[in-house]
């Protein structure tokens, strides 16, 4: 029997952040795990029109649910969904709910966040900040809690080279950070932000290192640990392979360069890639969860889930296994071929930029606007290529995470816990899991069906006529044009036609000879 598992059954647990990408997969594992947890609440807000309620009820409905269903029928009356929005004041949960969160949980898991690079800093702050230390407070009004589980990113000291398991502080005080959000207008915030965030890229990172100093400074005497993933793709195992639901990481440019998109990175192709799956991410969650309720640690302890120090990848082997996956599953109406690549260089870089990106991009909406249709590949091309200036600070540079809480957790789980949690990334065939991955994004994020994949080839193989034939046309002119232009130019084609005729004549007339 898990120990794990069966330290969840009869527990109530809180989760923010629970319609995420990674907290929909540690509800699912929680449900599959251990049916027999008393309920989980999950702090939602309306979105896109629909209510908490049609949220749930989509999520349970989904591919992803469909094991949880058969193993706990019941699930639908063991998720608590509470109206909450973290931007406000207590949540604005109203007082019943929130009188029942304080007295009845035994677990937070705290993975809301806003995860987007360009955010701006007053909302980068009150997500990930702000909203932090609320949660944490309301968790010190718990009597029955027994863990509080932090999730933060592996980059939130991305400025630094080796990072170990502790809490690096900021120069300036989150709580300063969390005054001056309220008095600062937007303007002057735009001006002192560069100053703030310093040697990190973005206002995400820098966040989320101050999130974590608001743990260590308002942890009083809760039980409370802080996980770091890297960067999260899609399922390797659980509840099957190559589960994902959004863009972000490498998924959205997975489908870029797969759509003939995205030509060219400018990324160090020898670079560790430190991709971390979903799953293992939640295994290792939860097994936290447990070793801190029950050993009770001191100190808070920082659990590094990297991939790059025991089971390393790089950008190059991981760009190349996806081009080999989109030649056996290639994705439908494709831009252009597929066919990417990692420049480190910038400046070959920015000639791919204008030659591979935005020259198609133009040329097609000419060909749009000739045919009388709105033009909209260069609005794409621009969007795609502000993205990818966004993660280049990612994939030109390598981190060293140690992972020895990680690994001491390891040691600590029994065999059938080290199975059921799995979080041993030694064990990834990085081959296989980026094949299952791009499958992954055809099936459930495209909803491509797979028995569109001829139709899909024969659809590359006209493009690929396309591009010969262009290539050749766009030849003809160039060298009609030099011609044109230049003696030597005229020298060179009279030579080499003379050469042929003389070939072809010679050939004809030895050829009439042996008859
Ligand atoms: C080339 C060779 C090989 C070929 C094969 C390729 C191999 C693989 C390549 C490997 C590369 C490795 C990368 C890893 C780096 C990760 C580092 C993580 C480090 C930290 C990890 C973490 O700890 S944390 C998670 C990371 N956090 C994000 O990853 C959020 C990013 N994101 C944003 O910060 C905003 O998204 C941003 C971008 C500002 C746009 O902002 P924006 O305002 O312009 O656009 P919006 O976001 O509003 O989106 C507007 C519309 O674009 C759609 N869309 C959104 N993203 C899209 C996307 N990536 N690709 C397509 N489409 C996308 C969306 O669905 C909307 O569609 P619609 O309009 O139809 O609704
Ligand atoms: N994905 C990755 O590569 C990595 C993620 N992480 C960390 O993991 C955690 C989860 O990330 P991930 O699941 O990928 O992120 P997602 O963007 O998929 O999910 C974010 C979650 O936070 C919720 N949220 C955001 N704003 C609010 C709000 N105002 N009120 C209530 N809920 C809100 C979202 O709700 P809604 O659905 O309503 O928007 C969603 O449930 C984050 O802490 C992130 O920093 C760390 C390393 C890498």
């Amino acid at each position: 029997m898990s120990m794990i598992a069966a330290f969840y059954s009869g527990k109530s647990i809180l989760i923010t952040g629970a319609t995420g990408f990674m907290g929909k997969v540690l509800m699912e594992k929680l449900f599959r795990t251990s049916p027999d947890l008393k309920v989980i609440y999950i702090l939602v807000r309306p979105k896109a029109g629909q209510t908490t309620q049609q949220r749930v009820f989509q999520i349970l409905n989904s591919k992803l649910f469909e094991k949880v269903k058969e193993i706990c029928p019941d699930v639908h009356e063991k998720i608590r969904a509470i109206y909450a929005d973290l931007n406000q004041n207590d949540f604005a949960i109203s007082k019943e709910d929130m009188q029942e969160l304080l007295s009845c949980t035994n677990i937070v898991f705290h993975c809301a966040a806003t995860v987007r690079f360009d955010d701006h800093l007053r909302h980068a702050v009150q997500l990930n900040v702000t909203a932090t230390q609320q949660l944490l407070i309301m968790a010190s009004q718990m009597p029955k809690l027994e863990a509080f589980i932090h999730i933060s990113t592996a980059f939130s000291n991305c400025n630094l080279t080796h990072i170990d398991e502790v809490i690096y502080p900021c120069p300036v005080e989150p709580k300063k950070i969390i005054d001056s959000m309220e008095w600062l207008d937007d303007a002057i915030i735009d001006e002192i932000t560069p100053k703030l965030i310093g040697d990190r890229p973005n206002t995400y990172t820098y966040t989320k290192a101050l999130g974590e100093m608001v743990v260590q400074q308002e942890s009083r005497n809760l039980n409370i640990a802080i996980i770091r993933p890297s960067i999260v793709g899609a399922t390797w195992q659980e509840p099957f392979p190559g589960w994902v639901d959004n863009l972000n990481g490498p998924s959205g440019l997975i489908i870029a360069a797969g759509k003939g998109f995205l030509r060219s990175i400018r990324g160090a192709p020898m670079a560790v890639a430190d991709l971390i799956p979903v799953d293992t991410v939640v295994n290792l969650t939860l097994a936290v969860g447990w070793y801190t309720a029950v050993h009770r640690p001191k100190s808070t302890l920082i659990y590094h889930c990297t991939s790059g120090n025991l089971n390393p990848c790089n950008w190059g082997k991981m760009g190349f296994q996806v081009l080999a996956t989109f030649e056996k599953v290639p994705f439908e109406r494709a831009f252009r071929r597929p066919n990417a690549d990692f420049t480190a260089n910038t400046i070959t870089s920015q000639y791919w930029n204008a030659v591979s990106h935005r020259a198609p991009a133009i040329i097609y909406d000419f060909y749009l606007r000739l045919t009388g249709r709105k033009p909209r590949m260069t609005k794409i091309m621009n969007r795609l290529l502000k993205t990818v200036s966004m993660i280049e600070y990612f994939v030109n540079r390598s981190w060293e995470w140690s992972t020895y809480n990680t690994e001491m957790l390891m040691s600590e789980l029994s065999p059938e816990d080290q199975r059921v949690f799995n979080f041993d990334v030694r064990q990834l065939n990085w081959l296989e899991y980026i094949e299952n991955y791009v499958l992954g994004i055809k099936k459930y994020l495209l909803k491509e069906d797979m028995a569109g994949i001829p139709e899909a080839k024969q659809h590359l193989k006209r493009l690929r006529n396309i591009h010969y034939l262009f290539n050749t046309a766009l030849f003809l002119i160039a060298w009609r044009l030099l011609i044109a232009r230049s003696q030597m130019a005229r020298n060179v084609w009279f030579f080499i036609v003379s050469f042929c005729y003389k070939f072809l004549s010679y050939f004809r007339a030895s050829s009439t000879l042996k008859v």
